[in-house]
């Protein structure tokens, strides 16, 4: 499984996510400067105009993102979509754009989500390959701009859909409209303590503290996820400087994080959350933990040389730094 939201803070925008999966990849950080040329399936070969980093990996000289910003403030995360997910043959009255390239071609080109909104008005996700070792995954996108607007992309076998995000977080199955239409179960959820409409005039011990959120999902699945984050997100504090805002995105995100053991997806085989990351969307600094280590790594985007034509690839640093204080 995996989250993904947008948080507005302290008039900033952090998008993100968190990358739920039983094995990595070797995923790591990767700026593509604005010179470097994507070469496309079924398109014309074009030089990315604006710059982006992100979480990808590398396969012959190619950017596969996983989720990534680009310098105008623009995001988009993929998110596991198996199911309702369907790519189309080659349509000759469109752009076909294979799935793995829709990250690269809308970041190189669009600004804002109203930018998006229209390139898109021409793409079909055409069902091609990357290659053998890594066959086309079944995704669907949450796209978030620094006005903090967002949009759902869901390519189903009705068409390609783009949906507005009310509450600026996407997980995974059910489709989208499903997912916000289940929000109206839990519509009674809150911080504060609950009052008594069950037996009025009763006076209910209130045992403990947070029995507004007595009912709110805890579990691993997409649903729950969906839920608790909406929750989180929607009531968390906006921070008052980059640090206090950095750090309630990274709580927003670990409020729904998989700890190993709990989510078992064969024999001795446990989905978990491999990195969580953001990217402020107004300075283009990309932050991120992993499971290994929880400390905040940052890359700041306008610090590299943004001409250049060649990727930047950084190492995941993955080694956990206890601060001892004796
Ligand atoms: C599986 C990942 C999403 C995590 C997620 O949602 N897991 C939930 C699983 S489930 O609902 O519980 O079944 C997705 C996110 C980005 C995807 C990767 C990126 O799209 C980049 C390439 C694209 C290639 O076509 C396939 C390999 C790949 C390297 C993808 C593998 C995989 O599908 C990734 C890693």
């Amino acid at each position: 499984m995996c989250t993904s939201i947008v948080y507005s803070s302290n008039n900033h925008h952090y998008f993100g996510r968190n990358l739920d999966l039983e094995i990595s990849f070797g995923e790591h950080p990767v700026i593509t400067p604005r010179n470097y040329e994507f070469q496309y399936r079924k398109l014309p070969n074009k030089k990315a105009k604006y710059a982006m980093v992100g979480m990808a990996i590398v396969e012959d000289n190619y950017p596969l993102y996983f989720d990534a910003s680009n310098e105008e403030g623009l995001g988009i995360a993929g998110l596991n979509f198996d199911g309702p997910c369907h790519y189309f043959p080659e349509n000759a009255e469109k752009n076909n754009v294979t799935p793995f390239e829709l990250i690269p071609y809308l970041l190189s080109q669009c600004t804002t989500v109203a930018e998006v909104k229209d390139a898109l008005k021409d793409v079909s996700l055409v069902n091609i390959n990357f290659s053998e070792k890594l066959p086309l995954s079944p995704l669907h996108w949450l796209m978030a701009d620094k006005t903090g607007e967002s949009i759902v992309v869901e390519s189903t076998l009705s068409g390609l859909h783009v949906y507005d995000n009310p509450v600026h977080v996407l997980t995974n199955n059910p489709e989208f409209p499903g997912q916000l239409r289940n929000l109206a179960n839990y519509s009674n959820i809150a911080p504060a303590q609950p009052k008594n409409t069950l037996v009025p005039g009763v006076d209910l011990n209130l045992y403990s503290r947070g029995l507004g959120t007595h009912f709110l999902p805890g579990g691993m699945d997409s649903a729950s996820r969906f839920v608790k984050i909406a929750f989180v997100r929607a009531h968390s504090p906006q921070g008052n400087n980059e640090l206090s805002s950095v750090t309630n995105y990274f709580h927003i995100l670990h409020s729904v994080e998989q700890p190993k053991g709990t989510d078992e997806v064969g024999p001795n085989s446990y989905e978990y959350t491999i990195y969580s990351d953001g990217t402020n969307l107004e300075t283009g600094t990309f932050y991120y933990t992993n499971y290994e280590n929880n400390q905040i790594n940052a890359i700041e985007l306008n610090k590299e040389n943004l001409n250049g034509d060649e990727l930047t690839d950084y190492k995941l640093i993955e080694k956990q730094t206890i601060n001892y204080q004796n």
